[in-house]
C-alpha cells in the first residue's frame, strides 16, 4: 500500500521540512476554486499554528494512504466543498505520536523512527500491531466494570485510531457491548463525569446564526456521514441533553468498523438546545447548556439553520443520520428534510429494516408467509410505527395488496392501551394509520388475549413489560411464538432472554435490541439474536455513499432488509437464530451496501456513474482497513 508520505509527495505543491518545530511536516496547498482570496491569510495562520503548537490538520482530499480509501476522497471532494486553500497532512516527531490518525506507538519501525524524528521519544522495543492488539485485549479484560472498559477503549480511539479499529473489527462480538449498546448508554448518563477528550462537534444554542462557522472548525472537509442527536431520547434512557454525544460517537465507530467508512469522513454531532432532565441541570459535572429545551419555532429554526449549513458545507451527498430524537421531532424532521437532503432516521428506518429482516428469516423457523402472521407491538413511537409500516409495505409488495389492507394485520398498544378507531381524534398523526376497528383494551395482556398475535414486539423503551403472564399467553396460542424485546439498553429490555425461553418452555424465537448471553434450558443451549439497527446502518450508509445516492427511499430499506435476511444460514437457524453473528458483519455490510446501491441505481437516485458491475466486490474494495501503513 502506498506510504502516506509518498502519496503526499505526489500531490500538488509541497513544502517539506520547512516549518520549525513541525520539522518533517508536509504541507500541501492550493486546492479548490475559492483559494485565491483566502490563501495568504489562512496559509499564514496555519503555519503559525504549526510553529507554535505543532498543530495538525488532516488532508481533506485524503490522498493519504493510497489504495481504495482514495475512492471516497476523490469522489466526494467536489469543488464547492473545498473552500479551504491549505492543508497540512502529516506531522512528525512528538506531534506524530500525538496524532491519532498516524500514530502507531511502538509499531514504528527503526527506519520510520529515523526518518520521522522519533528517536528517543519511544522505548527501544518494536512490536507488531498484532502484539499491540493482544496486549490491549489482555488489559481491557482486566477491567471488570464495563464503563472502565469503555473509557479505556475511548482513550485508545483518540490515541491510535488504526489500532482502535483493528481491535474493534477483530473482536467485534466482545467489544460491541462496550463501545455500543448497552455500555454506551451508561457512558452517556455519566458523560460529564468521565469526560476527558472531546469527540465530535457540539452545536449549542450559543452558536445560533453561526452554525456554518462552527462546521468549518471541524478539521475534515470531506464528510460522508453525519450522525446527529439532540439527546432528547437516548436509547430508552430519556433526555440526556448534551451528554447524548456518546451515541453519535458510538454509531460512527460502527460505521467504520462494521461498514468500512473512513473515520475521517464521519462526523458525530450533538445539537444542544437544553435539557429537561432536572438531575442533569443540577449536576455540577454536566457538560451542556443549563437551560430547559428550546421548542416550537425556536427549535425548528435552529434545526433548519443546521440542515442548511450542512448542505452548504458538505454538499448534497452527505448522509445525515438522525439518532435518538424524541418522537415529536423525529417524524417531523424526517418528513421535512427527506425531500431536500440525504437523511435517514436510524430509530424509525434502521430499526424497521433490521426487524423486518429478522421476521423474514424467522419464517424459515415458524412457517407461513408474512401476511399469514399477526403482529402486536407494545410501543407506538419511532421504532414501533416505523417497523409496522415497513412490514406492511413488504406485505403489500409481496401480495400486491394495498398497504392500507396490510396494516390491518398489525396492532399497536401504547401507554393508553390498544390503538383503536374510537381513539382516533386524540391520537398523534403517526399512530392514526394503526387505529383499527376494535373495542378498547386497556393493557398489553388484554390485547395479547384478544388479538392472539403470532409475533410480539416490544418497542416502548420501558423495561420488564413482557411479564410472565404476557409471555405465557403468547406460548399458549403459538407453537413457536416470535418475541422481540427491542428496547435498549439491557435495563429497558421488555424481558430477558432467559425469561423468554423459560416461560415458553424453550419454544420462543427470541431476539432483543441489547445483547444477552446464551441461555441453557432443559439441557439445551439457546442463543438469542440481537435485533439491533447496528446490522443495518453501516452497510446502508456504505451503499448510499458508493452509489452517490442523493435521497433515501423506502425501497432501499426493503433492499437492506432482504440482504440481511439472506445472510442467515442454515447453521444459524439450527441454533434458533434469526440474525447472523456479528463476526461476519463486514461481509454482511458489503451485501447490504450492494443491494442498497443497486436500488439507488434502479430508482435513478444514484449519481456515481458508471455503475460498478459487481456491487458487492466494489463495496468490499471501498472499505477502510485499519492495518498500519508504512511511512517512508
Ligand atoms: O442504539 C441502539 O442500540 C439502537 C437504537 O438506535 C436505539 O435504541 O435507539
Ligand atoms: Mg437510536
Amino acid at each position: 500500500m502506498a506510504a502516506a508520505l509518498i502519496a503526499l509527495q505526489r500531490s500538488t505543491t509541497l513544502l517539506r521540512r520547512s516549518v520549525g518545530a513541525g520539522a518533517g511536516a508536509v504541507v500541501r496547498c492550493g486546492v479548490g476554486r475559492e483559494q485565491a482570496p483566502l490563501k495568504g491569510v489562512v496559509m499564514e495562520s496555519t503555519l503559525k499554528g504549526i510553529r507554535e503548537e505543532g498543530a495538525s490538520v488532516l488532508d481533506p482530499k485524503s490522498t493519504v494512504g493510497g489504495g481504495v480509501e482514495d475512492v471516497y476522497g476523490e469522489d466526494r471532494a467536489t469543488e464547492e466543498q473545498l473552500v479551504t486553500p491549505w492543508t497540512l497532512s502529516v506531522a512528525s516527531g512528538y506531534t506524530l505520536l500525538r496524532n491519532p490518525v498516524y500514530n502507531k506507538g511502538l509499531a514504528f519501525t527503526e527506519k520510520e523512527r529515523d526518518a520521522h524524528y522519533l528517536r528517543g521519544l519511544l522505548p527501544p522495543a518494536i512490536v507488531s500491531q498484532e502484539l499491540q492488539e493482544k496486549k490491549l485485549m489482555h488489559n481491557l479484560r482486566q477491567y471488570e466494570v464495563p464503563l472502565q472498559r469503555y473509557m479505556a477503549i475511548m482513550d485508545l480511539q483518540v490515541r491510535n485510531e488504526r489500532l482502535f479499529y483493528k481491535l474493534l473489527i477483530d473482536n467485534v462480538e466482545e467489544l460491541l457491548p462496550i463501545v455500543y449498546t448497552p455500555t454506551v448508554g451508561e457512558a452517556c448518563q455519566k458523560y460529564g463525569c468521565i469526560f476527558r477528550h472531546p469527540q465530535g462537534l457540539y452545536i449549542s444554542l450559543k452558536e445560533k446564526g453561526k452554525i456554518l462557522e462552527v462546521l468549518k472548525n471541524w478539521p475534515q472537509r470531506t464528510i460522508q456521514v453525519i450522525v446527529v442527536t439532540d439527546g432528547e431520547r437516548i436509547l430508552g434512557l430519556g433526555d440526556l441533553g448534551c451528554q447524548g454525544m456518546g451515541i453519535p460517537v458510538g454509531k460512527l465507530s460502527l460505521y467504520t468498523a462494521l461498514g468500512g467508512l473512513r473515520p475521517s469522513a464521519c462526523l458525530p454531532i450533538t445539537i444542544d438546545v437544553g435539557t429537561n432532565n432536572e438531575s442533569l441541570l443540577k449536576d455540577e459535572f454536566y457538560i451542556g447548556l443549563r437551560q430547559k429545551r428550546a421548542t416550537g419555532q425556536e427549535y425548528a429554526d435552529f434545526l433548519h439553520e443546521f440542515m442548511t449549513a450542512v448542505k452548504q458545507n458538505y454538499g448534497e451527498k452527505v448522509l445525515i443520520q438522525f439518532e435518538d430524537f424524541a418522537n415529536h421531532n423525529a417524524f417531523e424532521l424526517l418528513a421535512k428534510y427527506g425531500t431536500t437532503h440525504l437523511v435517514f432516521n436510524d430509530d424509525i428506518q434502521g430499526t424497521a429494516s433490521v426487524v423486518l429482516a429478522g421476521l423474514v428469516a424467522a419464517l424459515n423457523l415458524v412457517g407461513g408467509s408474512l401476511t399469514e402472521h399477526t403482529f402486536l407491538f407494545l410501543g407506538a413511537g419511532e421504532a414501533g410505527t416505523g417497523i409496522a409500516e415497513l412490514i406492511a409495505l413488504e406485505m403489500s409488495k409481496r401480495t400486491k395488496t394495498p398497504v392500507e389492507e396490510c396494516r390491518k394485520r398489525i396492532w399497536l398498544v401504547d401507554s393508553k392501551g390498544l390503538i383503536v378507531s374510537s381513539r382516533k381524534e386524540s391520537l398523534q398523526h403517526f399512530k392514526k394509520p394503526w387505529a383499527h376497528e376494535h373495542e378498547p383494551i386497556k393493557d398489553l395482556l388484554g390485547a395479547v388475549k384478544a388479538i392472539k398475535p403470532t409475533v410480539l414486539i416490544g418497542s416502548s423503551g420501558v423495561g420488564k413489560t413482557f411479564t410472565k403472564e404476557v409471555v405465557e399467553t403468547m406460548a399458549s396460542c403459538n407453537e413457536k411464538p416470535i418475541i422481540l424485546a427491542l428496547s435498549n439498553p439491557t435495563s429497558q429490555s421488555e424481558c430477558t432472554a432467559e425469561e423468554a425461553y423459560t416461560w415458553t418452555q424453550g419454544r420462543a424465537i427470541f431476539a432483543s435490541g441489547s445483547p444477552f448471553d446464551p441461555v441453557e434450558f432443559n439441557g439445551k443451549i439457546f442463543v438469542p439474536g440481537q435485533a439491533n439497527n447496528a446490522y443495518i446502518f453501516p452497510g446502508f450508509g456504505l451503499g448510499l455513499v458508493i452509489s452517490g445516492a442523493i435521497r433515501v427511499h423506502d425501497d432501499m430499506l426493503l433492499a437492506a432488509s432482504e440482504a440481511l435476511a439472506a445472510q442467515v444460514t442454515q447453521e444459524n437457524f439450527e441454533k434458533g437464530l434469526i440474525y447472523p453473528p456479528f463476526t461476519n458483519i463486514r461481509k454482511i455490510s458489503a451485501n447490504i451496501a450492494a443491494n442498497v446501491a443497486a436500488k439507488a441505481y434502479e430508482l435513478g437516485l444514484a449519481t456515481k456513474l458508471p455503475r460498478p458491475e459487481n456491487l458487492v466486490k466494489y463495496a468490499e474494495s471501498c472499505m477502510y482497513t485499519p492495518v498500519y501503513r508504512s511511512y517512508r
